[in-house]
């Protein structure tokens, strides 16, 4: 990815309290924050973690301009030129773990942890959850369509809905990462390497005198790449005669049509009276292709009808998350420096769920290895022995803390890689590709009662008893 300037890509407040810290000379102290989102989208089991390419390559560019510094001197007559001074020297030097992009993730643990400078650590909020709220929720949106047609070819179409330019191609990335095999985004296949397809509009059916003159001047042009739109005037009774007629055309040049596209209708009846015309035809290798605002339940419904679809191009309610425009992750405070040490802060809330779990955590997945599955994700305080000692794990419910199960044999997996060490960048980033298989080794981790669609299994994300322990005592604290 090209470099970006990004650095203003914030909210005013983090540049006031960047302010308030260099006026009171606190702008070195540490801190810990976290990002994690309260509740799985779309009612779903899990959620794709998305977003850290482009949060790496926001960090690394990550630097005030000269255009920055002298538009943030006519925001705010009480910004001191010297305060502009420190900005111009920023760089980003702290530390930062993540988890890995692909990997299922769930509510309530830490998936960003970001260590370093206030001065520093406050800025990246609102890029971050920016990044990693959009792209998390559409890759989340994708693998729930991906698991309706886990054997048909799906293209994501939603560029000319999506909400605006960025979204576009860094949702064509997250879907593909989640499972769909192209784009018909140019520019995201060429940032990317992501497989680029595409048909053609009713525009270009309508630009000729006829439809079937139309095909054949298509079919000429691009013969080895022929899918054509067979609904601009009567699928069945002009449609798909005409792409008929053009596919027996091309076979007398060697050549094989690729597949007809249906959008609009009934697609359940119309794909299945096509896949009969065609096969009566001597046809039965040309593929059908349905795109008209589908989503996972539609699909789900198509096939249930029997639709005989091979591919799928889903646009809107892809690309926009229509059912659930926004991922609602948050950026945490969980540690502060006093004294020369690190101590864990508290956020109460009168709602329970809202309440922050204090600390700098790990989050390991705990993997029985009799069965290969996960059974947990455990959150520790950082430095706890016990998963390192492979000590035996009560799993326990924080919410329910009577509800608790004992694993022995186990491995535990980190979910949280350090990515940035003091200002550097530890190791490249894993290709587009690895990341694609990276998750569907983690789906196969999981029993399919925690992925189904609907009313999906609750996967545990369990505290352990040290943060937990923690956590009441700081809320006992602020209650006194
Ligand atoms: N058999 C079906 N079962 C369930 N939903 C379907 C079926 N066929 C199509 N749909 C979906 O129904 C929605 C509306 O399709 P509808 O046929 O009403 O309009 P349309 O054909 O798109 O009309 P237009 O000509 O304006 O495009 C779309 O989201 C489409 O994907
Ligand atoms: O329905 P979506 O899931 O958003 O998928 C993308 C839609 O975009 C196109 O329609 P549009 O009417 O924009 O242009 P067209 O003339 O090519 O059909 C295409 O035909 C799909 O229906
Ligand atoms: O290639 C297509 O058929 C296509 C691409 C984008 C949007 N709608 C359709």
């Amino acid at each position: 990815m090209s470099s970006e300037h990004l650095t203003l890509h914030t909210d005013k407040y983090q540049i006031n309290m960047m302010y308030a810290h260099w006026f009171h000379q606190t702008l070195d102290q540490r801190s810990v924050f976290e990002a994690y989102f309260r509740k799985l989208p779309f009612g779903n089991g899990f959620a794709v973690f998305s977003g850290l390419e482009r949060i790496v390559s926001y960090l690394r560019d990550l630097r005030f301009s000269e255009a920055d510094l002298a538009y943030l001197a006519t925001q705010e007559e009480n910004y001191d030129p010297a305060f502009l001074e420190a900005l111009r020297q920023f760089r980003f030097t702290g530390s930062l773990w993540s988890a890995q992009e692909g990997s299922l993730v769930f509510a309530n643990e830490p998936l960003i942890r970001v260590e370093g400078r206030i001065f520093e650590t406050q800025l990246v909020e609102t890029a971050l959850l920016n990044f990693m709220n959009y792209q998390t929720l559409i890759a989340t949106k994708a693998a729930r369509i991906r698991q309706v047609a886990p054997d048909d070819i799906l293209m994501e179409f939603g560029t000319r809905r999506a909400q605006e330019a960025d979204a576009a191609v860094w949702g064509a990335r997250a879907s593909y990462i989640a499972g769909f095999d192209a784009t018909s985004n140019m520019r995201a296949g060429m940032l990317f390497g992501i497989p680029t397809k595409g048909t053609h509009a009713h525009a270009w059916v309508q630009d000729h005198e006829t439809e079937e003159e139309a095909f054949r001047r298509f079919a000429e042009a691009l013969p080895d790449h022929v899918t054509l739109l067979v609904d601009t005037y009567d699928t069945l009774r002009s449609g798909v005669p005409n792409a008929i007629r053009i596919a027996k055309q091309l076979e007398t040049k060697g050549k094989r049509m690729k597949a007809i596209r249906l959008d609009s209708g009934d697609l359940a009846y119309l794909s299945k009276t096509a896949r009969t015309m065609l096969d009566e035809a001597g046809l039965d290798y040309v593929q059908i292709v349905a795109s008209n605002d589908l989503d996972e339940s539609i699909i789900l419904h198509l096939k249930a009808q029997g639709a005989r679809i091979d591919s799928w191009g889903v646009g809107t309610q892809l690309i926009t998350a229509a059912d659930q425009p926004s991922l609602g992750g948050v950026y945490k405070l969980v540690a502060r420096e006093r004294d020369g040490k690190l101590e864990p802060v508290i956020k109460i809330s009168g709602n329970p769920e809202k309440v922050s779990t204090p600390g700098r955590k790990e989050v390991f997945r705990i993997v029985n290895k009799e069965t290969g599955k996960a059974e947990a994700d455990y959150i520790t305080l950082a430095g706890e022995r016990d998963i390192e000692e492979q000590r035996p794990l009560k799993l326990f419910d924080p919410v329910h803390p009577y509800m608790s199960k004992n694993i022995s044999n186990y491995e535990a997996i980190p979910l949280l890689r350090q990515i940035y060490a003091d200002g550097k960048l530890l190791d490249p980033l894993p290709a587009l590709s690895d990341i694609r298989e990276h998750h569907k080794r983690q789906l196969a981790l999981y029993w399919p009662e925690y992925l189904r669609k609907l009313n999906p299994e609750i996967y545990p994300v369990v505290l352990s008893p040290a943060a937990w322990k923690l956590k009441m005592d700081l809320i006992e604290k602020y209650r006194e």
